[in-house]
């Protein structure tokens, strides 16, 4: 194949560089993926309303988020175990983030420590939080707080594991566990995707709303919520405590079924009406479609797998040449839609269906 010259050719590439099973853990969703495919179908339905005769010499994508500037509204989802993607692992995605000027979500079940991915950070981090015992929580935050991550963001739709079925019928846990043992284990021993093994205590199936102030009370730092669909879950996000909060579906990874997220953004910036900032994250795989999800009033995008496609097709570059892509498919297509800068993005550059 020629270089790739989009986030779909990375795809491609990734898929051909991996072993299936890995493969299926990256790409895969949960029960029968209708929310893994509706992620992207939903994109195809909401279209575009450009202005022309504007003057879109100069293109101005830089933002913020929390204060932090960046200089897109593009951010790194926090996903596991990068080392099963390229052996430097989350080194290479910090390094390739920093690079680009943009900030890194680093997951509680990365290959590589909190305080490692760290000192290697030319650009913003946050770090995500899945709770197992609220000491080893407690622990972890204070420790992303001393290294210098400057949110919690903190994932509310895995009560539990869901069921993939990919992994299932791989058997992902025994190949995990025999090639890459300690692929999830950088920031304390969680050794298997499942909660399977006899030392994940996860208690995510236990925590409540009260979790939130219980955050506010141990750290200084802002907790982000990532996970929400609702207007409801929205408004009581901003009750308990949160500053940001993430529309968010996992990927199409926990209960399958549910809207995609392009879809459930409108209900949650309505419902949050400018008291917090709101992202997103699903199915980013083209500059259009950060526009579109800007116009719906997310203040910026996370993408979860493209990252996972160019560690895998060529480490920090590869990520790094896959967030270049994106950037320009981001400048040239706002300038197409007659935009100057990201403020130039209203409601009524989209028809929705
Ligand atoms: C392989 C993989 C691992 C993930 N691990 C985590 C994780 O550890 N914590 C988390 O909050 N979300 C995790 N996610 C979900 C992402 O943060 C994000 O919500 C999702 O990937 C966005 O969808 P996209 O992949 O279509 O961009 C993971 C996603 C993938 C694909
Ligand atoms: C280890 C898993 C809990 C990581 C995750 O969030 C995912 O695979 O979607």
């Amino acid at each position: 194949m020629n270089p790739p010259i989009n986030i779909f050719d990375y795809e491609v590439l990734a898929q051909a560089s991996m072993q299936p099973v890995i493969w299926d853990f990256f790409y895969g969703g949960s029960d029968d993926e209708v929310t893994l495919r509706a992620n992207r179908s939903a994109f195809e339905r909401i279209l575009l309303r450009p202005r022309v005769l504007m003057d879109v010499n100069t293109c101005d994508i830089s933002t913020s988020v929390l204060g932090i500037p960046v200089s897109m509204p593009v951010l790194l989802a926090p996903s596991a175990a990068h080392g099963l993607a390229h052996p430097d692992g989350e080194f290479a995605t910090v390094r390739a983030a920093g690079a680009a000027n943009t900030l890194m979500t680093l997951s509680t079940e990365s290959t590589r420590s909190l305080e490692e991915v760290a000192a290697l950070a030319q650009g913003p981090l946050w770090y995500q939080l899945y709770i197992y015992t609220l000491e080893e929580a407690q622990g972890m935050v204070q420790r992303a707080e001393q290294a210098g991550y400057t949110a919690i963001v903190l994932t509310v739709d895995l009560p539990r594991y869901s069921r993939r079925e990919r992994d299932l019928r791989n058997d992902m846990n025994s190949y995990q566990q025999a090639h890459y043992p300690d692929a999830f284990s950088g920031n304390a021993p969680h050794l298997s995707v499942d909660g399977s093994d006899n030392q994940n205590t996860y208690i995510g199936d236990t925590i409540t709303w009260d979790i939130l102030p219980w955050l506010c009370s141990i750290t200084s730092l802002p907790i982000v919520v990532k996970g929400i669909l609702t207007a409801e879950d929205a408004e009581l996000a901003i009750n308990y405590g949160a500053s940001a909060i993430i529309v968010s579906n996992h990927g199409g990874r926990q209960l399958d079924g549910v809207m995609p997220t392009i879809e459930a953004l409108p209900e949650v910036v309505a419902s949050v009406d400018g008291r917090c900032e709101v992202y997103m994250d699903g199915g980013i795989r083209r500059g259009i479609d950060i526009i579109k999800a800007l116009a719906l009033g997310a203040r910026a995008v996370l993408i979860g797998r493209p990252v996972l496609w160019g560690l895998a097709v060529n480490g920090q570059e590869g990520v790094q040449h896959m967030l270049e892509l994106l950037r320009s498919e981001l400048t040239l297509s706002l300038r197409l839609a007659g935009c100057a800068s990201l403020a130039d993005i209203q409601r009524s550059l989209v028809q929705l269906p």
